[in-house]
């Protein structure tokens, strides 16, 4: 137990109110620190001080995110009550931090009709010179962490953008990742595995035409993205996608669309909507229920990316069809760390492949599913207990993030299936 203690009494967005206490004589002076999450824009104000305490705020305390209370008659028994109030009390403007990926939202086309057959083109800044004025909402800092199509992104831009999140979620209050639509949802599942972003809203965005087109819908989608990273509404609900008006879980949403501007579906239902500047959401703050933050053990330093994408383990996904062939499972297996199947079905795999699975002992082989929606169920395993896992609601490319993970990781099969089964049911 400690000797002093500190005991939330209140917390909401904009104000905390603590109790600090002395518990025992016998206090030595460092016994009497207390470390209070705090920035160097809030104010705190010592209400009650029967103990003798002395706050000394952040900004007094060399510049770190915290305050130290020192309680300087720690044997009165009595209490001190400490309000911390939040600096969205204070007048200051969000502070946003925008990431440049590349994407259509940043591409170019020949005419303005032109809407497929288009370039990556266009700079982070430039983007931002096509959106209305966002100087009243919040400060902007951006940053170009690279410009290509989405289907360029592998292990080595996940982690720029992972590194790219992480060195910024101190810093801002909101951060907005552009993107392209194509495998979106494969970076915001592995983002929302892989960081606990805390309070600070996490928006994804692209767009489905060209910046040069007709109704180019980039510029809304970002002006978008950048109001519902500034919003406090937005806090506490992890990584979000904002597109078409839609706001949606970035771990659930799934590209549904090739084409069509409303090209996102998420069947766990949207989290809110955009209309004429204002933001509606639907629920109260929420995350995705039962997921495992894994923890990525890699220098945060833009130097190591390349060197880092390394420690992801390579896996493979696998399309089931009538007369699927088994050797194609044993010329993956030696290149590959895991497998993922699209299984047709709920997990039907013919026979022969079935076997074949169960033979590749030493290799995780995740049973996903060519259909949209629904699950495989554990009970279609041709084996509970092996190197077979149930992809339950997960679709094959986020089964494959999921299981290199895992792989990572280093786990072992069973605690493979318990993160599997944990937030799916697979
Ligand atoms: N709409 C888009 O962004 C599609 C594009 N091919 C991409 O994913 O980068």
């Amino acid at each position: 137990m400690p000797k002093v203690e500190v005991t939330t009494i209140c917390s909401d967005a904009e104000n905390s109110l603590f109790t600090v206490s002395s518990r025992k004589d016998q206090l030595t002076p460092e016994d009497n620190s207390i470390i209070l999450p705090t920035s160097n824009d809030d104010t705190l104000t010592v209400i009650n001080n029967n103990l003798d305490t002395n706050c000394k705020p952040a900004s007094e305390n060399g510049g770190t995110d915290t305050t130290t209370i020192i309680t300087t008659n720690p044997k009165n028994q009595k209490n001190c009550n400490i309000k911390i109030t939040k600096n969205a009390t204070s007048n200051r403007l969000p502070r946003i931090k925008i990431l440049g990926t590349g994407g259509t939202i940043a591409s170019k086309g020949s005419n303005s009709s032109q809407t497929a057959g288009y370039h990556v083109d266009l700079t982070i800044q430039e983007l931002l010179d096509a959106i209305p004025d966002i100087s009243e909402i919040c400060e902007i800092e951006y940053e170009q962490l690279c410009n290509v199509d989405s289907k360029e992104i592998s292990h080595v831009q996940l982690l720029k953008i992972y590194k790219g999140i992480s060195n910024s979620l101190q810093k801002f209050d909101g951060i907005v990742i552009t993107h392209g639509t194509d495998t979106l949802a494969e970076t915001t599942f592995f983002i929302e595995s892989t960081i606990d972003c805390g309070e600070v809203p996490i928006v994804f965005v692209g767009s489905m035409r060209p910046s040069t087109s007709v109704s180019a819908d980039g510029p809304m989608n970002l002006y978008q993205a950048i109001c519902i990273a500034s919003d406090a509404k937005s806090k506490n609900r992890g990584t979000l996608v904002s597109l078409n008006d839609q706001i949606s879980a970035g771990y659930y949403i799934t590209k549904t669309n090739a084409n069509s501007l409303d090209s996102f579906n998420v069947r766990q239902g949207y989290l809110g909507n955009f209309v004429n500047n204002e933001i509606h959401y639907y629920y109260p703050p929420v995350k995705p229920q039962g997921i495992t933050k894994f923890k990525l053990n890699i220098d945060k330093s833009e130097s190591e990316a390349d060197a880092d994408a390394e420690l992801l383990p390579p896996v493979c996904i696998l399309y089931a069809h009538q007369s699927f062939d088994s050797t194609l499972l044993d010329l993956v297996a030696t290149r590959y760390k895991g497998i993922v199947i699209a299984t047709m079905g709920a997990g039907s795999l013919p026979d022969i492949v079935n076997e074949k699975c169960l033979e590749l002992s030493n290799i995780p082989i995740v049973y996903s599913k060519r259909s949209m929606d629904g699950m495989v169920p554990i009970a279609n395993l041709p084996n509970r207990c092996s190197n077979v896992i149930a992809g339950g609601y997960l679709n094959p490319e986020k089964s494959r993030i999921l299981l290199q993970l895992c792989l990572y990781s280093k786990y072992s099969f069973d605690e493979m299936r318990d993160i599997f089964n944990g937030v799916y049911g697979g």
